[in-house]
Formats: C-alpha cells, structure tokens, sequence
C-alpha cells in the first residue's frame, strides 16, 4: 500500500461557504505528512471528510486503498477534537473500555500506555490528568487498532513546550516503527520538525505541496562589500541582473552554496572588499505567510 490517503477534488460546502475546495492531497506510506494552514483554512473540515465524520459535498477519497464504507477505518486510529474519556475512571480503565468495545484484546492497553508514556500515571484517575497527559491518553487509544495509518488534527495545540516536544518524539517514534501519520497543524515549527512532506491549505485549496527540504531550498548568499555599487555591477554581469537583489551594503544573491568562492574570487580580484560571504537560510515563516496571503493566527 503506497498511497495510504488519497483525495480528488475533495470539497465540503455548507451552504454558499466553501470550507474545502477541489482538494487532492497524496500522503505516502511511511512518511509524516503535515497539513499546515491557517485558522479556518479547512484542515479540520478535510480530516473530519476522511475519517466519515462529514460528507463531501463532491470529490472521492481513499484510505489505505479502500473507498469510504464499513470496514474502511479498519486499520485507521484518529485523533480529532478532544476524545471522550470517563473522568472518574483511571487512565488504563478507560482504554479497557474502549478496547473491549473495539474488540481488541487488553493486552494492547498496557503496550499503548507504554508508546505514550504513561504507564506510570496509568492507574490515575482521567480528571487528574494535565491537558498533555490527556493529549497523549488520546493518542493512546487511536493506538489500540495497531493503526497503519494516523490522522491527528492538531495533537499538540493548547500543550505546554514540553507537552509539544513529548507528542513530536511520541509522533516521530510511531513513524519510525512504519506507522503513516497525517497531521495538521497551524505552526510551522511543528511540521518543520516532525514532518516529511507538508501541504499548505489556505481557505480551502492546496496552495503548495513540498518537501521540508525542498522549502529549505530556497535560501540566498548574503554578501557585503565595498563599494557595493560597483560589487553588485559586477555580479549582475557574473550572474545575470534577476539574481543579484538587496539593499543598502548588503548584496543578496540567489545562488547555491557551491558559487560561494567563485564570487569571492570575482570580487577580489576586481578591487572589490569582502567583509562578509555567508549563507542565510529562507526564512520558512515568511514562505508560509506569502503563500497563505498573510493570514497566519500564530497562536
Ligand atoms: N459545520 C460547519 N458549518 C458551517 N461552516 C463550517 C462548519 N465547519 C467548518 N466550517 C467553516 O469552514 C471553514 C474551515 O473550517 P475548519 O475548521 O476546517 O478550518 P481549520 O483549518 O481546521 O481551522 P482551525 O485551525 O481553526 O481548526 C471555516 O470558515 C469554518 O467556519
């Protein structure tokens, strides 16, 4: 199975408001991908259309290879909008309940709350629990199945810093026993470190689909010299005018890494003072805000 989702055209429309438009995303077997926009850019709305909880208005879907039908989440475990436990019941009591209703034997209760890490905290009641712990007792029971697939809306929103690095390395290990996760997330930090692949979604459509290497990629060389009239003349000529931007005493060239001591040489050997020749990474955030319009709720 290399295609563990599959969407085309998928879109929800409610009333005259279009929540999710014309949207075809591809998540690859292994991989974390991360679905990354904005508030209300239909992330949640996309999720929900996956795991049946709405229907499309029009556009197909495929989970691990089947059509939406009874048997389809079968192998799928999902973590959307806060799960529902027993307060006044303990962690590991809860799972029983759900396991036995899922007909999965117990014995998997103890190896989730293990992969979560709570198997310390797990004869404490639910009502107890910090908002982290009840995140990852969430994530524990979209584990039961032995999911070959993941769909997690947002699984680290409203966590403190260390609640957010224990999810990412709970989320990373899963991945790297072969579970396929998908994601969303409305933080770009949060897909640059866990995720392979990211979709931007932006009131509603895929407005960009990549790598995180492939968004890293576009960083430039940031060079100062003086006079740096005379220097940016003369890497317009090397380079051609459309590479070679910046103000001020700073020349900032899209060129790869590789050009660096050819540049320098070229300077240098035209007179030209070279007080600095460095690489800047892109700046990820402004990608993000230029392809999501500027609209980002960085909460
Ligand atoms: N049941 C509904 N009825 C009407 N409009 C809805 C409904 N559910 C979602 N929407 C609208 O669809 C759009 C997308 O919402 P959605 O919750 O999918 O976005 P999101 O990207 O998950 O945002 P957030 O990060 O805030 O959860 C929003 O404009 C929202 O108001």
């Amino acid at each position: 199975m290399n295609t563990p989702v599959e969407t085309h055209g998928l879109t929800k429309r409610y009333g005259t408001a279009v929540a999710v438009d014309g949207l075809d995303i591809s998540v690859q077997a292994g991989e974390v991908y991360g679905f990354l926009g904005p508030n209300g850019a239909g992330k949640t709305t996309t999720l929900r259309m996956l795991l049946g909880l709405v229907r499309p208005t029009t556009g197909t879907l495929r989970l691990l290879g089947r059509e939406p039908g009874p048997r389809s989440l079968d192998r799928v475990g999902a973590l959307i909008e806060g799960p529902a436990f027993y307060p006044y019941l303990s962690a590991r009591t809860n799972l029983r309940v759900l396991a036995d209703h899922a007909g999965v034997g117990r014995s998997r209760v103890d190896a989730v709350l293990e992969t979560v890490s709570l198997t310390d905290r797990a004869r404490d009641r639910y009502a107890t629990y910090s908002l982290g712990m009840k995140q990852r007792l969430g994530l524990a029971a979209a584990l039961l199945k032995e999911p070959e697939l993941l769909i997690l809306d947002e699984p680290t929103n409203g966590l403190d810093p260390a609640g957010m690095a224990d999810m990412r390395g709970t989320i990373r290990q899963l991945a790297a026993e072969g579970c396929t996760v998908l994601l969303s997330s409305h933080l770009l930090v949060e897909v640059e470190q866990i995720c392979h692949r990211v979709g931007v979604i932006d009131h509603g459509r895929l407005v960009a689909e990549a790598t995180v290497a492939e968004l890293r990629s576009g960083g430039v060389l940031r060079v100062v010299a003086h006079p740096v009239e005379q220097a940016r003349i003369r890497l317009r000529a090397l380079l051609g005018a459309a590479l070679v931007r910046g103000e001020g005493d700073v020349l900032e060239l899209d060129v790869d890494t590789g050009q660096a001591a050819r540049i320098n040489a070229e300077l240098v050997g035209a007179g030209i003072s070279v007080s600095e020749l460095g690489w800047r990474e892109p700046d990820l955030e402004q990608t993000f805000l230029a392809l999501t319009g500027g609209v980002h709720d960085a909460d």
